[in-house]
């Protein structure tokens, strides 16, 4: 069975020390009016406030809205990379993150040891490893690359490592975020029956796109999230019916690729 249950759940990102990234996030939630401060006095963002939605087998979610909304910390917090200062979050399935090309990966470690690393993690065994390195070798194409360390690969390079490893599983609950879509062209072109085949065979798929085309072409319901709330939620063209007009524009205006 695969399930998301969110109730009530909460995002909070404390802003301790400042890094340029920091700074442009602070900024544009002061712009959203979404920094506080919490019961113990520190500076808090507030990613995400009170979600509450059921996705079940069968759903497949584009979650959308302007800069900052919260797509990309709700694609991170199904996958487990954050954890909700508040409220429930309870998910159900296996699940495989097409999330961020980097995540993950050690960039000091060669490519072979990443995908040693990520089988590891995945807790496979010794012939389940061998198969995945098998198999990552083939669809990379990064030949003897693979013996190099992964901050010698280039931008492509890299990011045909992690597409490979992250589609040589066959997850229920399928995380992306678009970045995928503005892929070289070639790499794309044999990549696109991979990507199909995933999302065909994922019983959940949970995508975070600025697209009406990525939203109408793999979605049956849509999310709207708006400084860090849900604001409308249901299948595709009613919610898309109901989209503000300039934002309706945006989203027929950013084509990336899909
Ligand atoms: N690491 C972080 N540190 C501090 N604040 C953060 C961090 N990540 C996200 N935020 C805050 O959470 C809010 C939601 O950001 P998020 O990246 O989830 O938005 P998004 O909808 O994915 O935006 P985009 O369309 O630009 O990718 C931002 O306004 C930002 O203030």
């Amino acid at each position: 069975m695969a399930e998301i249950i969110a109730d009530a759940l909460t995002i909070e990102f404390p802003l301790y020390h400042l890094g340029a990234r920091s700074l442009k996030k602070r900024l544009m939630a002061q712009a959203l009016r979404r920094i506080r401060e919490d019961s113990d006095s520190r500076v808090v963002v507030s990613a995400l406030r009170d979600l509450t939605f059921r996705i079940g087998s069968g759903e497949r979610v584009a979650l959308i809205g302007r800069n900052g909304a919260g797509k990309s910390t709700l694609l991170r917090t199904l996958a487990g990379i954050y954890d909700p200062v508040g409220g429930r979050l309870s998910v159900q399935g296996t699940v495989g993150s097409l999330i961020d090309p980097g995540a993950g990966m050690d960039f000091w470690a060669t490519g072979r040891e990443n995908i040693r690393l990520r089988a590891w993690y995945a807790g496979l065994n010794e012939a389940q490893a061998q198969a995945l390195s098998e198999a990552v070798t083939s669809f990379s194409g990064l030949g003897e690359f693979l013996e190099l360390p992964v901050r010698n690969y280039s931008s492509g390079m890299q990011l045909r490592l992690a597409f490979a490893m992250a589609t040589a599983s066959r997850p229920d609950i399928l995380l992306m975020d678009e970045w995928f879509f503005t892929a070289d062209a070639s790499f794309m072109a044999q990549a696109e029956a991979r990507l199909q085949e995933m999302v065909a065979s994922a019983k959940i798929l949970v995508i975070a796109t600025h697209s009406m085309r990525v939203v109408r072409r793999l979605c049956n319901r849509v999310i709207r999230l708006e400084a860090g709330r849900v604001v409308d939620d249901g299948p595709t063209e009613e919610v898309l019916s109901r989209l503000p007009e300039e934002m309706r524009l945006e989203l027929e205006t950013l084509q990336p690729g899909g």
